[in-house]
């Protein structure tokens, strides 16, 4: 080896000492200086394969892979590769001019944000720089593809200083040789090591060996055309990306070159009822290397729901998260997967109604939310959403409107879609609205009480009612009043007994005509302020409709026998207990029948038997 130092220099950098800056910036992620350096090898044999493509050049290309090495006891990690290499003359302008150059322009760039803890993406950038977040001394021994050429070897120990000198190397290609510093010394644990390699390193193009293993697939399948893969391939893909999950519904396979460059596949996971847990699962890459699994602001919200890989080098990686919204690729790409998620749930409708409806229950919550939040999502989905009545009958919004355009339309011409949102509580309302012949939706979800609002707000004449929002003949209110066996002195009457025996300000009382198979009285809860309740519920806000009083209607049936004989008995105190019996039973059907109020219920009617 020849050690007469060829050059000693100064790089010339504004910068006085950059890397106490690397350092604190990227405090939390020092592990990316791997994936820095198994970039650039890939990189470097990637060129030096292409130019063999070429016929420029036409020696030994070797078997291209990566290498790392830890060697514990001397302290270094050393990233192999078999590529172009670098000339003396190449070390000085790619290392020394370049990698300088472009890791204090980044610092300069982003200095304002240092604090703001990964407020850039995957800290793209820094490049070879970011070895000296981990090392005291970074030595690179290199020898150009080019013919003849001479190695030579470049020692810096993170001040502004170098050395080169002579080296001897056989191969072509690049050793870059960390000796990690002390306080750095966590990564020289193996198993350390390849979880960080694997982390970011599981698909790159080139086989990356640590450890006398090879860690990566070098072809996963977004980079190849779907004409090649089978459904297997794909589902094995998804085992191979969340080995814990269950199989996924299907899948899209995005690959778009123009305006901007994007590959992928998209799963829809079986979603259920429960979005909040399963977020952040798509993984962002850029040419194969592993960016960041916190896609938020990169995907549109509500797509974040799905599984699977972007692959994107268009989505700028080195700009702060608040710049991304903005950047018009980003707003492209969202475009893109927006409208592609969209056509692939129409086609799967369009040709397979049956098995779209099966799916329903697991990709509903998605397809809501999409309509909820995305105005152009909406413009597709309207024609694919399904709504499910309690029978199991799912319908398009436009099948459904025909549907109960005959027999749910009020006398203002709004057609009146009835629900619950628990089948099992609302049960006497929902057989009710059955035995006049309507339909009622089953909206259960977690979002569906903003789903209503978005459907009411788009459907044109359409509103939506839960089946407990008001008695029965209010409901779908079609101008047909029932006659009223009891004079209005009587009604009045009436009213004022059981406002008595109620006591309660929030609540009021009516007396309504009804049918005579109706119950003596029935409680509604108002649609508008239970839904405010809902989705102040829903938010967790404390908003201005924060901590709301039950709001409610008791609906005294005029007709119902047991009206005029309230009004009949001649005993007050009999009177008493029959109102209070009424009440509470009517109280018990919504549920609303608790603590001491149910026990001083259960012995009244254990007196009667
Ligand atoms: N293993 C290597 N083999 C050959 N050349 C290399 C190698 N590593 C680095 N280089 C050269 O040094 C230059 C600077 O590397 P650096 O990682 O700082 O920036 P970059 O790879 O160009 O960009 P990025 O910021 O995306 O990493 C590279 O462009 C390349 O020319």
């Amino acid at each position: 080896m020849n050690s007469t130092i060829q050059e000693k220099g100064q790089i010339s950098i504004h910068t006085e000492n950059i890397f106490p800056i690397i350092k604190k910036f990227l405090y939390s992620d020092h592990e990316i200086f791997l994936r820095e350096l198994v970039s650039n090898a890939v990189d470097a044999s990637q060129k030096l394969k292409k130019l063999a493509g070429f016929g420029e050049f036409n020696g030994e290309l070797g078997e291209q892979k990566v290498t790392v090495t830890l060697n514990e006891e001397a302290k270094t990690i050393t990233v192999s590769d078999r590529g172009i290499g670098m000339t003396a003359e190449e070390i000085k302008k790619y290392i020394n001019q370049i990698a300088f150059s472009g890791a204090s322009e980044f610092l300069e760039k982003y200095k304002d944000k240092l604090d703001e803890k990964g407020a850039i993406i995957g800290h793209f950038g820094l490049g070879f720089y970011s070895a000296f977040m981990v090392a005291q001394q970074v030595e690179i021994v290199t020898k150009s593809y080019r013919e003849g050429s001479e190695a030579a070897r470049w020692i810096c120990d993170g001040s502004t200083e170098f050395e080169i000198t002579q080296a001897e190397r056989d191969e072509h290609g690049t050793d870059v040789i960390l000796h990690i510093a002390p306080d750095s010394e966590e990564f020289l644990d193996k198993n350390r090591l390849r979880a960080i390699l694997e982390k970011y390193g599981r698909f790159l193009p080139i086989p990356i060996e640590f450890d006398g293993t090879t860690i990566n697939n070098t072809a996963p399948i977004w980079t190849k055309s779907p004409s090649e893969l089978t459904d297997e391939d794909y589902q094995n893909f998804y085992k191979e990306l969340y080995p814990m999950s269950e199989e996924p519904l299907f899948w899209i396979h995005l690959n778009v070159d123009y305006p901007f460059n994007l590959t992928g596949v998209l799963y829809f996971p079986r979603l259920k009822n429960d979005f909040q847990i399963r977020r952040e699962k798509i993984q962002l890459y850029s040419r194969q290397v592993f960016i960041t699994d916190e896609v938020k602001d990169i995907v549109p919200d509500f797509l974040m729901m799905l599984h699977g890989v972007i692959d994107s080098p268009d989505i700028p990686l080195n700009v702060s998260r608040s710049f991304l919204q903005a950047d018009s690729n980003v707003k492209k790409i969202n475009g893109y997967i927006t409208r592609k998620v969209a056509d692939k749930l129409s086609e799967i409708f369009r040709n397979d109604r049956a098995g779209f409806e099966q799916k329903f229950d697991d990709i509903g919550l998605f397809v809501k939310y999409g309509i909820i939040s995305d105005d152009k999502f909406y413009e597709k989905a309207k024609d694919f959403c399904l709504v499910k009545t309690v029978d199991g009958k799912y319908f398009t919004f436009e099948e459904f409107t025909e549907a109960v355009k005959e027999n749910q339309t009020d006398k203002n011409g709004t057609a009146v879609w009835l629900y619950t949102n628990d089948r099992q509580k609302q049960d006497g309302f929902i057989d009710s609205a059955k035995k006049r012949g309507y339909e009622v939706l089953l909206f259960d979800t977690v979002i569906d009480s903003h789903f209503i609002n978005t459907l009411e707000y788009k459907l044109e004449k359409t509103s939506l009612k839960r089946v407990d929002s008001d008695t029965f003949d209010k409901l779908i209110d079609k101008g047909l009043n029932n006659e009223s066996v009891l004079s209005e002195d009587d009604r009045n009457n009436l009213k004022t007994l059981f406002e008595e025996v109620l006591d309660n300000k929030t609540a009021s009382v009516s007396v309504e005509a009804m049918p005579t198979d109706e119950l003596p009285v029935i409680i509604t809860l108002p649609e508008f302020f239970r839904r405010m309740k809902d989705m102040s519920a829903l938010s967790g806000e404390r908003s201005m409709f924060g901590p709301m009083p039950d709001s409610y209607n008791v609906a005294v049936n005029a007709n119902h026998p047991l009206a005029d004989r309230i009004l009949k008995i001649g005993d007050a105190g009999e009177q008493k207990v029959l109102i209070k019996q009424s009440l509470d039973l009517a109280k018990l059907a919504q549920g609303m029948l608790s603590g001491s109020d149910l026990t001083a219920f259960i012995r009244r009617t254990v007196e009667t038997l």
